[in-house]
């Protein structure tokens, strides 16, 4: 139990340093020693830094959500506790008081110690008090009579409870003070923490309501355009990127230098919700062509940092006209990223792709290196001259290398090697100059270490590889593909965001060709309607094999996974310096750490 503090006691301390632990609650020991630390005055405590009429009026208005918010309770209790001696204050986040209520009596006597409308009640200016102690620790607190550091207060008895935002930083704070001790002090903190924390809940509320508001906005906005923005809420927190920024991070740290704010309105129009940023140096990018500077990939390019990474690979194989070879699992675009290279580097010349898994071993030498007439029962009589001197002065692309038996791997590595290409049945070789591109979804080499595939031909493929992520790791691209699947077919209706985000909780193991069977699929059952995010996962059950794992994560929402991949970028751009990424970010601190904590990059 913590004895009442005295007169003496606190004499002893701001002469001495001294003090009786059990004589005062933790925390205002620690704002008393903060406050000595701080050189505060002990002897004074009157409010000093004073806002003028019209620097009051300004964050008056930047605060006007939170006094519209806090108004009714402020006049609700106002009237609660008419009589009763007490003045009921409302202040910001630095403790500028906004808005003072309650008996003219008792505002008369707080502004004898300049506690009034304007005056910043903070710790540091007047010493430890209710008001500027809650706001420093973030918790409610009552701080009575000699518990006040500097003598202005010590007559006071005072209430105090932090606002919090969404983020849980303080925004604000409510104080119920009285120039006397009331002996019902803990039921006056009771009230202020109620209250509070109703305030909170409203914010919390309505900041969920803006944003969407603002998401609605955007993709408004976005509709039949391919501008640059981002769009922001009014707690300067990004809500919204527009497709056409497919580097976000890389985005907000242009913008020191290069942006153009706008304020957003709300539905009535009265109000600013947020603002709106234009980037003026993005490239633009044409409807599902990803851009990434040189390199023009043939599919959907997405947002998700995972698949920008392997965009700026390719875009520096592409430029080196180097041999490529491309790992993923099935359906994830291995062929797609193969014809974006070529289309890259060398567009007017002859594109030939082979699938080697699915050419009989006894047919594919001759498909691959061509014959002559004659050459064997079955030939063509004029001969066939093979996709390699079909892909002469372009690209050959060679989908599953890891199929091809060890006979036609050593022709292929003599090809290679010679430049030259002997058609079976001929003597002749024919010169050819390509380039290759190769593709498997096994370890080539996890092949060579089994003796499957041979190592000298290993090293002359192996030379750039690329690898295409599983959907599962770029999940938010999701409703960009499901855009340009509808837009192929010339589907021309939507789905409820919610049937997407069914999708996005899905893992997806036959990857993007697994996905447009689902939509297509759908579409037989469903037509146009958009389904129920319950049929989209019903669906998915009844066409996957028994065996498989059709668990549905229900995982991060699509801006959970945007903020995910911002983060991650900024971080990585810092070197990991946490505080460094938030500040690119405009992300209070103590946010920042809590969302990498939820999301699990600490
Ligand atoms: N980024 C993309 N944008 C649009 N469509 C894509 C994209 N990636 C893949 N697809 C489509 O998904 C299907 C599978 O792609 P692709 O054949 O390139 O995959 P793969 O990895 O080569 O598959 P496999 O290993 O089974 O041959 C194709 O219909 C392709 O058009």
């Amino acid at each position: 139990m913590v004895e009442q503090i005295t007169k003496g006691d606190w004499r002893r301390f701001v002469q001495e340093g001294v003090l009786d632990n059990s004589r005062i609650n933790e925390r205002i020991r620690a704002s008393w020693n903060h406050c000595r630390r701080l050189g505060v005055d002990p002897y004074n405590g009157k409010g000093t830094q004073m806002l003028s009429y019209d620097a009051l009026q300004k964050r008056r208005r930047e605060n006007s959500w939170l006094i519209e918010l806090a108004e009714p309770f402020i006049k609700k209790l106002a009237t609660m506790y008419h009589d009763s001696n007490v003045i009921l204050l409302l202040v910001d986040r630095e403790g500028y008081v906004l808005r003072m209520a309650g008996e003219e009596l008792v505002k008369a006597t707080a502004s004898q110690i300049n506690f009034t409308e304007g005056v910043k009640w903070t710790e540091e200016q007047v010493g430890t008090n209710a008001i500027g102690t809650a706001l420093a620790i973030g918790e409610p607190i009552a701080i009575n009579g000699m518990e006040h550091f500097s003598v202005a207060s010590q007559t006071w008895g005072c209430s105090a409870a932090p606002i919090k935002d969404e983020n849980g930083d303080v925004i604000g704070a409510l104080d119920i003070s009285s120039p006397f001790i009331p002996d019902y002090y803990q039921h006056v903190l009771a009230t202020v923490v109620a209250a509070a924390y109703a305030i909170e809940s409203m914010w919390q509320h309505r900041m969920k309501e803006e944003e969407l508001e603002l998401i609605n906005l955007g993709l408004k906005e976005e509709r039949g355009s391919d501008r640059s923005f981002i769009l922001y809420n009014r707690n300067h927190q990004l809500v919204y990127a527009s497709s056409a920024i497919t580097n976000i991070p890389a985005a907000i740290s242009e913008l020191p230098t290069n942006h153009n704010k706008s304020p957003v309105y709300g539905k009535d129009s009265s109000e600013i919700i947020g603002h709106q940023i234009t980037l003026t140096n993005q490239k633009k990018s044409p409807a599902f062509q990803g851009w990434n500077s040189s390199f023009q990939f043939q599919g959907v390019a997405g947002k998700s940092s995972t698949f920008q990474k392997v965009l700026e690979r390719a875009k520096k194989a592409a430029e080196k006209d180097v041999t490529i070879h491309i790992t993923g699992d099935t359906g994830t675009g291995k062929e797609v990223m193969a014809k974006s290279l070529h289309v890259c580097s060398k567009p007017d010349r002859p594109f030939v792709a082979v699938n080697c898994g699915a050419i009989p071993e006894n047919l594919l030498e001759s498909e691959l290196f061509g014959y002559t007439g004659g050459a064997f029962t079955g030939a063509q009589r004029n001969g066939y001259e093979g996709k390699i001197v079909q892909a002469n002065g372009g690209t050959l692309f060679l989908d599953e290398i890891g199929d091809i038996s060890v006979k036609t791997q050593v022709a292929l590595l003599r090809t290679l090697q010679e430049k030259k290409v002997v058609p079976i049945g001929g003597k002749k070789p024919i010169p050819v100059s390509f380039r290759l591109i190769t593709a498997t979804n096994k370890s080539l080499g996890g092949l060579v270490k089994k003796g499957q595939f041979r190592e000298d031909l290993y090293y002359r493929i192996y030379v750039y590889p690329l690898h295409m992520p599983p959907l599962k790791n770029r999940l938010s691209d999701i409703p960009e593909l499901v855009d340009y699947y509808f837009q192929k077919r010339n589907w021309q209706f939507t789905w409820r965001i919610e049937a997407i985000r069914a999708l996005q909780s899905y893992h997806w193991p036959g990857n993007i060709r697994e996905l447009f069977n689902v939509l297509e699929g759908i579409y037989t059952e469903y037509g146009e309607q958009s389904p129920e995010p319950s049929d989209v996962e019903a669906y998915i059950r009844q066409i996957t094999p028994h065996e498989r794992d059709v668990s549905f994560s229900g995982d991060l929402s699509t801006r959970e996974q945007m903020e995910k991949e911002y983060i991650e970028k900024a971080l990585k751009q810092h070197g990991g310096k946490a505080s460094a990424a938030a500040r690119q970010l405009g992300i209070p601190r103590s946010t920042f750490y809590r969302k990498l904590k939820k999301y699990e990059l600490g």
